[in-house]
């Protein structure tokens, strides 16, 4: 079945937290449509680029574009932007069921408020592993006031003006800025009005001893969050589209673009409503939770609970956090094993350093930076000029083991910027091993959710401290590893990953924090690119391509 949407791209003033900012939607809306459709279908969505004065690109987050490479959507990588005033037309199949969301892909755009959910059903006479009465997408999401210019600006400023925390938490689109805290940002009348409908609570209404299937998903511009359900259980049944062994727990941990499905049941008292909460985890934030009602039927949806809000865990408690990512295995009967050995393992050490007295994000210490040319362009299309697009130079494949500190500030002064890809044998079989560091911070290193374009992988180990290559490996879990397309590393320890390079294209693998990989985190994988087919011309326009079009 053919899914064909019409999408309209433009600014437009809204308050999702009570506070009048302009913010990117779509038809009129953000978040966007969410888009439901069965395993197998093809999805068409005509984009037109309304923003005026701003290029634009969607990825789909999880659909791995078998086939269709130049369909992920990702600026720099498989495309050239939208300009202004252009159509797009992106066309990909849905090939597995689950929960996934799309998000804008050019520069820092996706905090501006263009996201949505994906919800793909298994087909018709296909049945799910566990039950439920009702299905529901909720989007997590933080929220800033300032716009994505002054944010970029001060990013890739010398001195370095950092994005700070979010202003807020935001469930499903709504959150609420307390108004008596505008005083210096803007003091226009009307700014902030707490009795906009905008931002009045979201309410999941429910019916009492009924079981919801809540489909969430973080699209976070920073924060790590956990979400908890006042006085519920959640048991968790999906991960990034991949079923789940069930375990149940009080709140749940989410990074920025990953997706959950927990099943709850309404099955306490029903003669009031409870909050569901979202708060940050990981830095020490001063975002004040998310608010959103848990709506007993037939109970007013906006009649505030009885209770506080529960507190959310303690933001600096790592244990926890590595307990549930240790939890989380692929359910048995679903199980994809992984191929038991490896063709090519890659270290990558994260770190934060100093680059001509810019501050970047570094992976063996080299800080990521976009050619002019999209890579799938440049590889597929550049007439034989591929070496004169992108510095032609293998990146490294891990660090200095030995000398290496993970505990300090690195004096990394040998740290370069660049473009260049790590280029894969097709249908190898890779390692990753995320390492993580110090910041340029004394006793700090931070949480980074890891994201692939175009595969999943298989999460084989999470540790704590430097990643050792010869023991390491031995405690990987080859049985029942989840498989996954977005993964935090913790803070000081490592994250280690499989997958089969086996989806011809160029494909990103970056933080998926927005200003970490607008400073440089993330890497692009070549594998097969002789089997892409033919681009559409409507990827070209910018780089080398420019020079193709003839009067
Ligand atoms: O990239 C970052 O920069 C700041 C800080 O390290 C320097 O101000 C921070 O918290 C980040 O995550």
């Amino acid at each position: 079945r053919i899914r064909h949407y019409k999408w309209d791209v433009k600014y437009e003033y809204k308050s999702p937290d009570c506070v009048k900012k302009l913010a990117i939607t779509i038809n009129g809306r953000s978040p966007g449509p969410t888009i439901l459709a069965q395993q197998g279908d093809t999805i068409i969505v005509e984009l037109t680029n309304s923003l005026g004065m701003e290029n634009l690109a969607i990825h789909w987050h999880g659909i791995r574009q078998i086939g269709t490479p130049w369909s992920d959507g990702t600026e720099g990588v498989t495309q050239c932007p939208i300009l202004p005033g252009d159509t797009f037309s992106y066309r990909f199949v849905v090939d597995r069921p689950g929960t996934y969301m799309y998000h804008a892909h050019y520069g820092m755009q996706r905090q501006a408020g263009l996201y949505g959910s994906i919800r793909v059903s298994v087909p018709d006479g296909v049945s799910e592993p566990f039950a439920y009465d009702y299905d529901r997408s909720i989007i997590l999401n933080d929220w800033y006031h300032k716009s994505t210019y002054e944010q970029a600006a001060g990013l890739s400023s010398d001195p370095f003006v950092w994005v700070g925390e979010p202003q807020s938490l935001l469930i499903q689109g709504k959150g609420r800025f307390n108004c008596s805290k505008l005083t210096t940002l803007n003091l226009e009348p009307g700014v902030c009005n707490a009795t906009n409908p905008e931002c009045s609570p979201y309410t999941l209404t429910v019916v009492p001893g009924k079981t919801y299937r809540l489909r969430l998903t973080s699209i976070t511009a920073l924060s790590a969050l956990s979400f908890q359900i006042e006085g519920h259980n959640m048991t968790v049944v999906e991960a990034d589209g991949h079923y789940v062994e069930p375990f149940t727990v009080k709140n749940i941990f989410i990074y920025s673009g990953e997706t959950y499905s927990i099943l709850v049941k309404a099955e306490q008292d029903p003669s009031r409503n409870y909050w569901m909460t979202t708060s940050v985890v990981s830095r020490n934030s001063t975002t004040p939770p998310g608010l959103a009602h848990f709506n007993y039927y037939p109970n007013h949806p906006q009649r505030s609970p009885p209770t506080d809000p529960p507190a959310g865990p303690l933001w600096d408690a790592v244990e926890p956090r590595l307990a549930q990512s240790l939890a989380i295995k692929a359910r048995q009967g679903y199980i994809y094993p992984p191929p038991a050995t490896s063709d090519r393992i890659i270290v990558f050490l994260n770190t934060q350093n100093k680059i001509d007295g810019y501050t970047r994000w570094s992976v063996n210490n080299v800080s990521f930076t976009l050619p002019e040319t999209p890579y799938l362009i440049a590889l597929k299309e550049s007439r034989g000029n591929a070496q004169h697009l992108f510095d032609q130079k293998p990146p490294p494949e891990g660090y200095n083991f030995t000398s290496y500190d993970i505990y300090s500030v690195a004096n990394n002064t040998n740290a370069t910027k660049s473009d260049s890809i790590y280029r894969l044998k097709f249908n190898t079989t890779v390692d990753i091993i995320l390492q993580n560091a110090n910041t340029l911070t004394n006793n700090n290193s931070e949480t980074h959710p890891w994201h692939l374009h175009g595969h999943d992988f298989w999460v084989l180990g999470y540790g704590e401290g430097k990643f050792d290559i010869n023991s390491d490996p031995a405690r990987y879990n080859l049985v029942d590893p989840i498989m996954k397309n977005t993964v935090p590393v913790h803070r000081y320890g490592w994250t280690a990953l499989r997958f089969v390079a086996d989806n011809p294209g160029a494909w990103a693998f970056h933080c998926h924090i927005e200003s970490h990989l607008y400073m440089g985190m993330g890497v692009v994988f070549e594998e097969g690119i002789e089997k892409v087919g033919k681009l559409p011309s409507q990827n070209m326009g910018c780089g080398i391509t420019k020079g193709f079009w003839k009067p």
